[in-house]
């Protein structure tokens, strides 16, 4: 009986002699659609314990969001964990120095972050390689992820990383395509798009949905996806959508022309976590890349407390994500909630439990 990986290939290389055109492309979607269902069976064995996760690599979660730091062996990860958050993680000349996740912790504009910095990683890691599968399973529950490369040799390494992640369910600085889903009993499979398709035609969605048993459904899309996108949209419970910055290590060893070329990367940010150059910068990115929304509190009466601010992360900023945040039992005796700041029309503004805030936004809890 031929393996999961024997079918992978064969599926790849049918694909491969397939010339894309409308009489093929009912036959590629469907080559398509059974590819990322072997990856994924791939990645879940049966009877082994799930995705590969856990088993000494997780760690418990503290903080409003976890940063994940992912990289081929000594490009210095370690070194930039000790450079940020003090938290010693050891460092060294040879490979695969860190052997499980090391956390430590950022305190950043009254916010407070776990970093974890994560053993390195090779090329067929997802597969199984080293200990990859389990260390990128960890990066797959983080909220943004640090792809540490090495200034030497940045752009190859960067894709093969990429390539890794991918190949998890990871999709990097990415928002999930815009398409959603209704099942039906019967009525076939009906498409509507508000923009003209350019990647893909109905007969390669209609051999997706095929593959994936769905007979009858109607699908709107709101975007111009590529199958993979649709396919990811199926997969959307093995999906994450994590933004990434690639941060450049050891600018110490390189030129100012050579450091020129690497600020014309995008999501990217040089530094020396040896020298703690331009670290700053990447707290910054990190920063913005979280978009974390920072609420005052002002009690009645009072001056707004500037000092701690509640930080809500951005798919969980209602004023109910607020409450719960600081003690369960507020939502039961909550009436109204007093809001200021660029969430609201008028300042102040009563809203209810299901507001979303903004940044900075000022909030008085008017209880029953
Ligand atoms: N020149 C230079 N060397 C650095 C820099 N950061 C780290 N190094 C060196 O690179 C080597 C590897 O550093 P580590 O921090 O152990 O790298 P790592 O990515 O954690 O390695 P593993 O845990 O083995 O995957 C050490 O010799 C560090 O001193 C830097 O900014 N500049
Ligand atoms: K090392
Ligand atoms: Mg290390």
């Amino acid at each position: 009986m031929s393996t999961t990986v024997d079918k992978i290939k064969d599926i790849e290389a049918e694909m491969a002699k397939t010339q894309k055109n409308k009489a093929t492309s009912f036959h590629l979607g469907m080559l398509k659609s059974k590819l990322a269902k072997l990856r994924q069976e791939l990645l879940t064995p049966q009877g082994s314990g799930g995705s590969g996760g856990g088993s000494g690599f997780d760690v418990a979660r503290t903080g409003v969001a976890s940063v994940g730091f992912i990289g081929f062996p000594s490009v210095g990860k370690s070194t930039l964990m000790s450079r940020l958050t003090g938290q010693h993680s050891e460092a060294a000349a040879y490979e695969f120095t860190t052997l499980t996740t090391v956390p430590g912790q950022v305190v950043y504009n009254g916010a407070k972050l776990q970093m974890l910095d994560l053993p390195g990683i090779i090329q067929g890691a997802k597969d199984g390689k080293g200990r990859g599968r389990q260390v990128i399973a960890v990066a797959k529950t983080c909220h943004l992820i640090f792809i540490v490369l090495d200034v030497n040799k940045p752009m190859t390494d960067k894709r093969v990383i990429e390539n890794e992640l991918e190949g998890f369910g990871i999709r990097i600085n990415k928002e999930p395509p815009n398409i959603t889903f209704q099942k039906k009993d019967k009525g076939g499979i009906s498409i509507t798009s508000t923009q003209q398709l350019t990647h893909i035609d109905h007969d390669e969605i209609k051999a997706v949905m095929k593959e994936y048993k769905i007979s009858s459904a109607n699908i709107s899309i709101r975007c111009d996806p590529t199958v993979d996108d649709l396919i990811d949209v199926l997969e959307a419970k093995h999906r994450s959508y994590i933004p990434v910055i690639y941060a450049l290590n050891k600018i110490d060893a390189i030129s100012i022309e050579e450091l020129d070329l690497l600020y014309r990367i995008p999501n990217a940010c040089p530094i020396s976590s040896e020298h703690g150059w331009n670290v700053d910068e990447l707290l910054e990115q990190m920063w913005d890349k979280l978009e974390l929304k920072r609420i005052y509190t002002k009690p009645k009466g009072k001056l707004p407390d500037y000092s701690a601010p509640v930080v809500l992360r951005k798919n969980a900023r209602t004023v109910e994500d607020f409450c719960n945040q600081i003690h369960k039992s507020i939502v039961e005796q909550f009436k109204i909630a007093i809001v200021w700041g660029r969430s609201v029309k008028h300042q102040p503004q009563r809203v209810g439990l299901s507001h979303e805030l903004e940044d900075e936004d000022i909030l008085t809890i008017v209880k029953r």
